[in-house]
């Protein structure tokens, strides 16, 4: 038996933030629905997991670990779920969650919008085949050629950030004679429940022009004015990984209010609003997700309702999400290779990625949740903690998680909800080459992004 027993420490975690899931030895096996893609479960006869009938044995066997195993079925419902949900408006999909040529293929396919934040982004997106009319491109430091691309392209909308960023483009403007359609990004002054780093919309920070310092009214009035530039809307996103849909509502009514302001002083109703994305998921089973539909219903009528109070006309909404559509999709297939005991504190799990393929947890603190995957086992449970293998003691991929006590070398364990901010924000990190992204489907998977290799950063050292 290992250091720390489920029943022994169950006391010990009261009141710090724990395991997301205290786990029996009947449960330590089970794959709490919330938390995995829709095809993930567990075969009867070798308790291995499957992913569209996929054995996870076999896709480590044919594709190496660590791997993200993306369910393409689980998107393309997601996908769905927010565009019925949302219905007369636009699903921009938020492609810094995670964005790749197969990715953008599928959100043409489900017809979403998609939005780029760089130059980089942009090009995945055109490679892809997203008719340019259909992207949105955002960014606080957008360059003089980030710009101009996105305008040679025919971007269907460019979410501008700065003065600086009008002044760019104006120029850009007079230069091809073309004639950009733009929205504001205001910062509204919410202050949304999440973690510092991911709020956006409070008003110290770098994105937007200020709604209560008049910036935001000001941009309005000068691309007006100057009449070089197509002036489509108004555009708040609050922040990432909000369960409570009380800080879009007071978004959505102090934009509105911005909206009035500028009908009122510059005689033009602004056709369309973003409302940004943000969307929560469930790490563990300590969350519990809005439904799109119930967020969509919230905001569609918060913004008739705030419409009809301000004789505005209803604009055309459209939102941006990202993580609720792709999170949940995807996990990470790793294998342990380390087990140790330290003694009276937890098991350590190490496995063969880390941090560089999921920053999350070292950076927000993220909490996360795993399991073994390639078996099932009738051991109890133990408190472990899964780390990765860099030269980091915060190297954590999941802080608190119960495992069989029989947990050990070549065993493969699973940790969901790794479809956002994981593969798209990896790194390097002492020259760990990035994994290959997996698709599976009806039975069969393939690889949509190639697993990096020593070689392809051996040739970037060029001294
Ligand atoms: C402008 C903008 N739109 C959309 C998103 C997508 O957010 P999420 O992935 O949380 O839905 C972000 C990221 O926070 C963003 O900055
Ligand atoms: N990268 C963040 C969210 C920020 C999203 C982009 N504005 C995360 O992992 O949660």
């Amino acid at each position: 038996m290992r250091a720390h027993e489920a029943g022994a420490l169950h006391a010990d975690l009261g009141g710090s933030r724990g395991p997301s899931w205290l786990r029996t030895p009947g449960d330590v096996n089970a794959l709490v629905p919330i938390l995995w893609p829709k095809t993930v479960k567990r075969d009867d006869l070798t308790g291995a997991i499957t992913v569209a009938g996929v054995d996870v044995n076999k896709i480590a066997e044919q594709h190496g670990t660590p791997a993200y195993i993306f369910d393409e079925a689980d998107f393309r419902e997601r996908c769905r779920r927010f565009k019925e949900a949302f219905g007369g408006a636009d699903v921009y999909y938020a492609g810094k969650a995670f964005i790749a040529t197969a990715i953008v293929r599928i959100l043409v396919e489900e017809g979403l919008f998609l939005d780029v934040c760089t130059g980089g982004e942009l090009a995945v997106a055109l490679q892809g085949g997203m008719p340019p009319e259909r992207l949105g491109l955002h960014g606080n430091n957008k360059s003089t050629s980030e710009l101009s691309r996105a305008v040679e392209a025919g971007v269907g909308r460019i979410v501008v950030d700065s003065f600086d960023e009008i002044d760019r483009l104006t120029r850009i403007a007079r230069d091809t004679g073309k004639t950009p359609k733009v929205m504001i990004r205001v910062t509204v002054g919410v202050e949304a429940h999440t973690h510092e780093y991911i709020a956006t919309a409070h008003e110290d920070q770098k994105f937007g022009f200020s709604l209560a310092g008049g910036a935001a009214e000001r941009a309005a009035e000068r691309i007006l004015a100057e009449g070089v530039l197509e002036l489509r809307g108004l555009h708040s996103h609050i922040g990432s990984q909000i369960f409570d849909s009380s800080g879009f509502e007071v978004a959505a009514r102090r934009i509105l209010g911005l909206q009035a302001k500028i009908h009122e002083k510059c005689g033009v109703e602004l056709p369309e609003l973003d409302l940004g994305g943000g969307f929560g998921i469930a790490y563990t089973t300590q969350d519990n997700p809005a439904e799109p539909a119930d967020l969509a219903g919230d905001l569609m009528r918060i913004v008739k309702q705030e419409c009809a109070a301000l004789h505005l006309s209803v604009p055309h909404l459209s939102v941006e999400p990202g993580r609720a559509i792709v999170g949940p999709a995807m996990f990470t297939l790793y294998e342990v290779g380390t087990v140790k005991d330290v003694d009276g504190i937890r098991t350590y799990v190490s496995v063969d990625g880390g941090m560089s393929d999921n920053i999350r947890t070292a950076l927000y603190d993220a909490a996360y949740s795993a399991t073994v995957a390639g078996r099932t086992s009738t051991e109890p449970p133990i408190l472990a903690r899964v780390v990765g293998k860099h030269c980091e003691a915060g190297d954590i991929l999941v802080k608190d998680e119960f495992l069989p006590a029989d947990v050990r070398a070549g065993d493969l364990l699973a940790v969901p909800g790794t479809g956002a901010y994981c593969r798209s924000m990896a790194s390097n990190y002492n020259h760990v080459p990035r994994p290959p992204v997996v698709a599976v489907a009806d039975g069969a998977s393939r690889v949509i992004v190639r697993r990096e290799t020593e070689d392809d950063l051996l040739r970037l050292d060029v001294g």
